[in-house]
C-alpha cells in the first residue's frame, strides 16, 4: 500500500535577463547493504575517481549540478550507511526524497533481496508516482562471481516499474548514465506537471475560506 510524504518537492525559476531558465533542485538518496559499493558510486559520480573506502557512519552528502537542454538541475545526494546498525536512521534521509538508487552487489545475491525490502519500505512512504526508483546492480567489472542475472534483476525491476541500470564504480562503467537518467526522469515529470495545469488553470485557483479580515467585519457592522 503506498502512502503519502508529506515533503515537497523543492523547485525554483530563476530570471537570468531577458530568458526563463528553470532550475530545479532534488534529493537524491543510495540505499543498499553495506559494502555494495553506494559511496563508490557517489564518489564516482561527482568526483569522477575511485577509492577503497571505510564504510558509511550515518550518510554522506554530495551535490551536483546537471544542465540539461531545458533546466538546470541540482542533485542533492545523500549516501547512506549500509550497516544493519544504521538502518533506522537511513529512515530519516529518505523523507522527501524525489528519487532513490537501489544498490545491490551483483556477486551478493543476499544484497539483492535486501534492495527489495528498501523498496517495500519506499512504497510505505511513498506514492508510486512521488518518486523515481532506480534498481542499480553495481560492480559489474566482476562478472565472473556474478550471482544475480541481468534476465532476473530487469524482470523485477519491470514488474515493479523501477528504472534498472548496471554500473561498475570501479571500472566506471554506466555511473553518470544513472544520475542522467534520474535527471531527465525527474525533469519530464516536472513539465508534464506544469504543462497539465497549464491546460487545466482552474487547479491553480483557491478559494479563500478563511475568516474575513477585522477591517471587513467593521467595514459590515457600520
Ligand atoms: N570490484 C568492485 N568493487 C567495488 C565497486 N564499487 C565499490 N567497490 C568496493 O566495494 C567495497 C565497498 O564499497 P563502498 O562504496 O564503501 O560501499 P557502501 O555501499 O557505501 O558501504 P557502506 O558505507 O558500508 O554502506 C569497497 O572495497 C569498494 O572498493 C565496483 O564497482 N567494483
Amino acid at each position: 500500500m503506498f502512502k503519502k510524504n508529506m515533503a515537497p518537492r523543492r523547485t525554483q525559476q530563476v530570471r537570468a535577463g531577458p530568458s526563463t531558465e528553470q532550475s530545479y533542485v532534488y534529493k537524491v538518496v543510495l540505499l543498499g547493504s553495506t559494502a555494495v559499493g553506494k559511496s563508490s558510486i557517489a564518489f564516482r559520480y561527482v568526483k569522477n575517481d575511485f577509492r577503497e573506502s571505510m564504510p558509511t557512519v550515518g550518510c554522506s552528502f554530495f551535490t551536483q549540478l546537471v544542465c540539461l537542454e531545458t533546466a538546470t538541475i541540482k542533485l542533492e545526494i545523500w549516501d547512506t550507511a549500509g550497516q544493519e546498525k544504521y538502518h533506522s536512521v537511513c529512515r530519516l534521509y529518505y523523507r522527501g526524497a524525489n528519487a532513490a538508487l537501489l544498490v545491490y552487489d551483483i556477486a551478493r545475491k543476499a544484497t539483492f533481496a535486501r534492495a527489495k525490502l528498501w523498496l517495500r519500505e519506499l512504497e510505505k512512504e511513498f506514492l508510486h508516482d512521488e518518486i523515481v526508483i532506480v534498481l542499480v546492480s553495481n560492480k559489474t567489472d566482476l562478472a565472473a562471481q556474478r550471482e544475480v542475472t541481468f534476465e532476473e534483476a530487469e524482470e523485477f525491476a519491470k514488474s515493479r516499474s523501477l528504472i534498472y541500470m548496471e554500473t561498475s564504480a570501479k571500472s566506471n562503467h554506466h555511473v553518470t548514465e544513472v544520475f542522467m537518467a534520474v535527471a531527465h526522469k525527474l525533469l519530464k515529470q516536472e513539465q508534464q506537471k506544469e504543462s497539465a495545469l497549464q491546460h487545466q488553470p482552474w487547479k491553480k485557483s483557491r478559494v479563500d475560506l478563511r475568516e474575513p479580515s477585522n477591517q471587513t467585519k467593521k467595514c459590515c457592522m457600520n
